[in-house]
């Protein structure tokens, strides 16, 4: 009964307007725009992508030794359905609203699972696609557990620090893939987890 009726009060799984969005320039032809709380419920999509998404724990080659990458994966493609409804509209929504700043929709989704706060993503861009040699958007929804988004320009300069919140947007614009890096430190505060969704278009990884 109790369950039931909390259940009934809990919050419905959201997104709000992207015309809130606020863009700062970081430089360099690079910028980030945010957007706090853009999907509202977000403990429903995290408690349904925690438990039913088919998580890959991967591993890679570093130097000499074969380590664990510190954090779960999901890769889906253009065309995949994606794992809840709310992200098809929330990629329909950010590609409606940067299209003609972005030319192309976001077709990819990936996301990865940081299970608390000693799961992170070191220091890098995403260029192992077109991101190398093109200006490109990459849009990442972050669901749980606050955890720090922080950039730093590539060769070296000061490190600009988001801390994203549990259904907070952050898009990462411009140049940014290949003039700025950015990482997912950990956390000794982090007590829980958190799910970040990261949307791309098509050939951008
Ligand atoms: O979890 C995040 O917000 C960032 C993940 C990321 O940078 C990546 O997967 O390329
Ligand atoms: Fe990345």
């Amino acid at each position: 009964m109790l369950q039931g009726s909390l259940f009934d009060q809990a919050e419905e799984t959201a997104l709000g307007s992207l015309e809130a969005v606020r863009r700062t320039v970081l430089g360099d032809g690079a910028w980030i725009d945010v957007l706090p709380g853009w999907l509202s419920g977000a403990d429903e999509l995290y408690e349904h992508l925690a438990g039913g998404v088919p998580w890959k724990a991967e591993r890679r080659q570093m130097y000499e030794r074969i380590v664990d990458v510190p954090r779960l994966l999901r890769f889906y493609g253009a065309g995949e359905r994606l794992p809840h409804p709310v992200l098809d509209a929330a990629r329909d929504a950010l590609s409606a609203y940067y299209a003609r700043e972005l030319g192309e929709p976001f077709s990819t989704a990936g996301l990865c699972y940081y299970r608390d706060g000693r799961d992170s993503v070191a220091w890098h861009g995403d260029r192992i696609g077109r991101g190398a040699r093109e200006d490109t958007m990459v849009a990442i929804l972050s669901v749980g557990t606050p955890r720090d988004l922080v950039l730093r320009p590539v060769g070296g300069g000061p490190v600009v620090r988001r801390p994203l919140g549990h259904g907070d947007l952050i898009v990462m614009g411009g140049s940014c893939q290949r003039t700025w890096e950015h990482a997912i430190p950990k956390s000794a505060r982090a007590a829980g987890g958190r799910i970040s969704v990261q949307f791309r278009p098509h050939g951008v990884r």
